[in-house]
């Protein structure tokens, strides 16, 4: 048994409160929390004073490969964005891009306090090859997109993706199928891909709902929202994680509570792509499970959960005049309680006895972490991702003193470079 021990850090407990108490793992999960004497006998001891102790962020949407095409497009409308710039160069994209383009997105989300994230893209298994060897927890979707020639193919690779690595790596990757959006799989392919879900026992990664013109088109073409086309298909039947559910109505949340759909909100994306605003506090209001997500590096254009949490804080707000929508406390919730949720996976999310040891650690010796009245306002608020000083997935520590390691950054930094403009080079602006 491998035994590691964070020594006197200031800890948020599951039931909210903050404590300055030590946390004791075994192997791959949480054994103390409290004051763990020295019978226990750790290998690693690490020094938690002035350190704020966190279960480790969940990153509910993202597309991580794109870091590739960090800054080529900025600026643009959603399908402006996506038919002219971003799918073309897409088609351009190897495995080895996309295992390339992926272990950035980790890199970066570890050093930003990020331990779980929901993916969807494709080449995937490089994405799973990318989460194996950097030790972080994911859950993985094939993207289906049902009006493209790999509408068939793409089938055919999330079943054998789905069976290959759905539980693999010690339980850290699980895998959902990932039907792109309404407005690039009609109805006939969803129901292909609802009855191999049925089939596999999997769950469904969709973005839903995300602009207006989106919800236009549904309504015109099929006399009802995107929300509402998706219960009728039997989308929703079998587990669902909706991705944006910007333009939603009163009758679109109750369908969503009803289901039992939750949903991954993107503040960043959202206001980058200028899709509009999400009624979160309607949606929480209603029950719904909402976790927080950085969508692709593209339209973000980071992978820090840290600024989601702080615009899903600030963002409605503004938007309601309401200084109390979502306070703090709510926007780190949706970041770790509600983000497992979100993916449906078991015993994370809180720091607790028995629970994965997914946990991040705060370094609070910096001028913007004082005084101390309030620490998760300091952490909402005032800090920053970098103050991430350890990171732990499964037990095993990923970021140690600010360093990763499991990952080699300065060759991926080269990569990067290389890969992403080779990428665009034949593309006209
Ligand atoms: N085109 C792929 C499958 C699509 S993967 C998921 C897709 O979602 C795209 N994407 C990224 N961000 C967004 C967004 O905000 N809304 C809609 N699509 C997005 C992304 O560029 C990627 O093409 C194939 O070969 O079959
Ligand atoms: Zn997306």
């Amino acid at each position: 048994m491998t035994k590691l021990l964070l020594k006197g850090g200031e800890v948020l407990c599951a039931d909210g409160q903050i404590r300055t108490v030590d946390v004791a793992i075994a192997d791959s999960v949480v054994a103390q929390v409290g004051n763990v004497d020295s019978t226990w006998m750790a290998e690693q001891i690490i020094d938690c004073k002035d350190k704020l102790i966190l279960p480790g962020f969940v990153n509910t949407h993202t597309h991580a490969a794109m870091t590739l095409l960090r800054s080529y497009a900025d600026d643009m409308k959603l399908m402006d964005w996506l038919e002219n710039r971003i799918w073309p160069a897409e088609d351009n994209l190897t495995g080895e891009d996309v295992y390339w383009g992926t272990m950035l997105a980790i890199a970066e989300m570890i050093k930003t306090g990020t331990t779980t994230f929901a993916d969807m893209y494709f080449f995937m298994p490089e994405v799973a090859k990318a989460v194996s060897e950097s030790g972080i927890r994911a859950v993985l979707a094939r993207g289906m997109v049902g009006v493209a020639p790999t509408a068939d193919k793409s089938l055919t690779e999330s079943e054998e993706f789905y069976n290959e690595w759905n539980n693999a790596c010690d339980g850290r990757i699980t895998v959902m199928l990932g039907p792109h959006a309404p407005y690039t799989c009609p109805p006939e392919y969803l129901k292909k891909v609802i009855s191999l879900a049925e089939r596999l026992g999997a769950e469904i990664h969709i973005h839903l709902a995300e602009t207006a013109g989106e919800v236009a088109e549904c309504i015109k073409q099929y006399g009802m929202s995107p929300i509402a086309l998706m219960k009728k298909v039997g989308l929703f039947d079998f587990g669902t994680l909706a991705a944006h559910c910007v333009h939603i109505s009163p009758e679109d949340i109750s369908i969503l509570r009803e289901k039992g759909v939750r949903v991954a909100h993107n503040p960043g994306s959202n206001m980058k792509l200028a899709s509009g605003v999400a009624p979160v506090p309607d949606m929480l209001e209603a029950k719904i499970c909402v976790g927080l997500g950085t969508d692709g590096a593209a339209s973000n254009n980071n992978l820090d959960m840290l600024e989601e949490i702080r615009l899903a804080a600030m963002l409605h707000k503004v938007h309601r005049l309401d200084p109390l929508a979502v306070p703090a406390a709510t926007a780190i919730d949706m970041a770790t309680v509600q983000g497992i949720q979100a993916l449906n996976l078991d015993k994370l999310g809180k720091i607790e006895v028995g629970y994965k040891a997914d946990i991040t650690v705060f370094d609070m010796q910096n001028p913007h972490w004082y005084p101390r009245h309030d620490r998760l306002s300091l952490l909402v608020y005032a800090a920053q991702g970098n103050d991430v000083h350890t990171v732990i997935v499964n037990g095993k520590i990923l970021l140690n003193n600010r360093q990763l390691t499991m990952i080699d950054e300065e060759r991926l930094f080269r990569e990067l470079q290389i890969r992403g403009m080779k990428l665009v080079s034949n593309i006209n602006k």
